[in-house]
């Protein structure tokens, strides 16, 4: 017995020490420094499985390194923490490569056809490839102009219609009453923007209109992680399968069916550059399971954290209220009030600093790169082909240096041009707004942040002007109002998830001001060609 356990013992430490040096002998001097691990390639899965994405902030504060390296079993991964390392990388795109992580879901997760996955891999530093392509096709199609107008203009009706829904029956005409709605906050708002987003860029057809696809779909985000790592899925995922298999039946239906024709243009570009790739009838609806990624997933938590900054801060809300007033007009022929959406997009500095400083505090994605190639960063670090980069976001959100000593706090009026109130000493200090990563940065940087920035603080005005909402909970026998807004966790939030996802709903009542009726007219940009929000750095002009 005791022969036995020095025996496994010895094999244990026989194992270790052969790791050991395995990390040491494979890890080259000039790669970013390699963080000393107890337990050599599995302790920084340890560490992203229990911490999520606290992980790296929390790695950046203990060593202080500018950029380093983990090593995971067959992996190398770079992590940046220094903001002034992400323009070099941006710069590096071809190599540096965002392309073949796209690329890699299609087979992988979305279960695509092996023939799909040799398409899209199809040259893959070049302008040639379809990935390539399909992106420089949907950044155009969103660019401000007629296209992106459509969308917005979309968006408008559905969520004026969404929010008619939150009237109590005596008021969906004009008069008033100060009956009050119920509803779970976050189910509700989340379900409302995703219908907005939806129906705008897919149209009447829209399968998020069932209320089983939408379900399916809020089943499969949180659990796409652990699907797309699961092996034997069949068995070891079998309901995330079943939801995939689903959606993918009905994206088939939408195209069958001839939905697409009545489709925002956004969305029949990105169907025909993958259709004129040779992507065949079921890969291209499989893309669609994953192009729902991108339109859909971020979009529902940044407008419920829009909203409850707002409601729960009675400053915030009189602060925009004042700001939306005089962009008020009412109608004396039909007594409406009306405010123009473009107005919204350009005269309304406060809103645009509270969601901005929303995406800032409370984003939680990381752009992640795989190196094609050796490549030398600004002279210093060797990133070695087949290493993966990665640029937490949390990691500059919270960036003390990048925001200044408040990073830690929220201030909604900290995007306000000249009001960088930075430091004890009142000192006034740009942020650095490269270190916004919300909509991500340079040549991949997210085309459709026009189109949701508008909806999101659109959704949020109608709801400003419209409504007042206060946290409650549930009586004996009637509603009770909370004297304190819950203040929210989301150390749950599922790993894959770009934005922080609530823990827990809670109901709110939402009560209509008055018995207004309010309408957000959609006027085209005068020039026809719209223009862009000022959000990331590479939008902002005297950045
Ligand atoms: C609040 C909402 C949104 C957020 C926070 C967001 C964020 C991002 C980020 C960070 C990236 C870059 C990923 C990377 O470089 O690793 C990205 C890419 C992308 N986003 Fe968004 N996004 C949002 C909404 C949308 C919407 C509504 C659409 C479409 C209508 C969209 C379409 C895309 C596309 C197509 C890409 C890929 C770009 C490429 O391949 O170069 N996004 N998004």
């Amino acid at each position: 017995m005791t022969y036995s356990i020095s025996l496994v013992l010895a094999g244990i430490v026989a194992v270790y020490v052969g790791l050991r040096f395995l990390l040491i002998l494979t890890q080259s001097k000039e790669e970013p420094p390699l963080l000393k691990t107890a337990i050599p390639f599995l302790e920084p899965i340890i560490g992203i499985i229990r911490e999520r994405s606290l992980f790296y902030p929390r790695l950046r504060d203990k060593y202080n390194h500018d950029m380093y390296t983990l090593r995971l079993p067959f992996a190398r991964i770079y992590v940046v923490n220094a903001t002034q390392y992400i323009p070099i990388l941006q710069k590096h795109w071809r190599t540096i490569s965002f392309t073949p992580v796209l690329a890699g879901a299609g087979p992988g997760p979305m279960g695509m056809s092996s023939e799909a996955g040799e398409i899209l891999h199809r040259d893959i530093m070049s302008d040639s490839n379809p990935v390539q392509a399909w992106s420089r096709a949907v950044t155009t199609a969103l660019h401000p102009g007629e296209g992106l107008d459509r969308l917005n203009g979309r968006a408008v009706e559905v969520m004026q219609e969404m929010m008619h829904t939150l009237r109590p029956e005596s008021q969906k005409g004009i008069p008033p009453a100060d009956k009050e709605r119920i509803i779970d906050f976050w189910a509700w708002t989340n379900h409302a923007i995703i219908q907005t987003t939806t129906d705008a860029v897919y149209g009447p057809g829209n399968p998020f209109k069932k209320r089983d696809f939408e379900d399916a779909w809020n089943y499969w985000t949180p659990h796409y992680l652990t699907f797309a790592l699961a092996p034997f899925k069949s068995f070891l995922a079998a309901k995330a399968l079943r939801t995939r298999e689903f959606m993918v039946e009905r994206w088939s239906e939408y195209f069958r069916a001839g939905w697409l024709e009545h489709a925002s243009p956004f969305a029949q570009i990105m169907y025909n550059q993958q259709k004129s790739d040779g992507l065949s009838f079921d890969d291209l609806a499989r893309a669609q399971v994953g192009h729902s990624h991108g339109i859909v997933a971020t979009t529902g938590p940044t407008t419920w954290w829009l909203l409850y900054h707002i409601f729960s801060d009675p400053l915030v809300l009189s602060d925009l209220r004042e700001e939306l007033k005089p962009l008020v007009k009412v109608d004396d022929n039909t007594g409406e009030s009306r405010i123009d959406l473009a107005d919204i997009r350009t005269k309304c500095p406060i809103l645009l600093s509270t969601f901005k400083e929303v995406m800032r505090y409370h984003s939680l994605g990381t752009q992640v790169r795989i190196c094609l190639e050796d490549e030398v960063l600004n002279g210093r670090y060797l990133l070695k082909k087949g290493g993966i980069v990665m640029i937490p976001q949390l990691v500059q959100h919270t960036s003390v240096e990048a925001w200044g000593p408040d990073a830690a706090e929220f201030r909604y009026r900290r995007f306000l041009k000249g009001d960088f109130l930075i430091g004890d000493s009142g000192q006034k200090r740009k942020p650095n707004l490269t270190a916004f990563r919300a909509f991500g940065g340079g040549h991949t940087m997210c085309p459709g942040r026009h189109f949701s920035s508008t909806e999101i603080m659109a959704f949020a005005v109608l709801m400003v002007l419209q409504f007042d909402i206060s946290p409650i909970e549930e009586g004996l026998h009637s509603p009770v109002a909370l004297s304190k807004w819950p203040i929210p966790t989301w150390r749950n939030s599922p790993m894959v998830s770009s934005f922080q996802i609530p823990d827990h709903d809670f109901k709110v009542s939402v009560k209509p001001r008055d018995g207004t009726k309010w309408v957000m007219d959609f006027a085209k940009e005068k020039d026809g060609s719209g223009s862009g929000l000022e959000i990331t750095a590479e939008d902002v002009k005297d950045n």
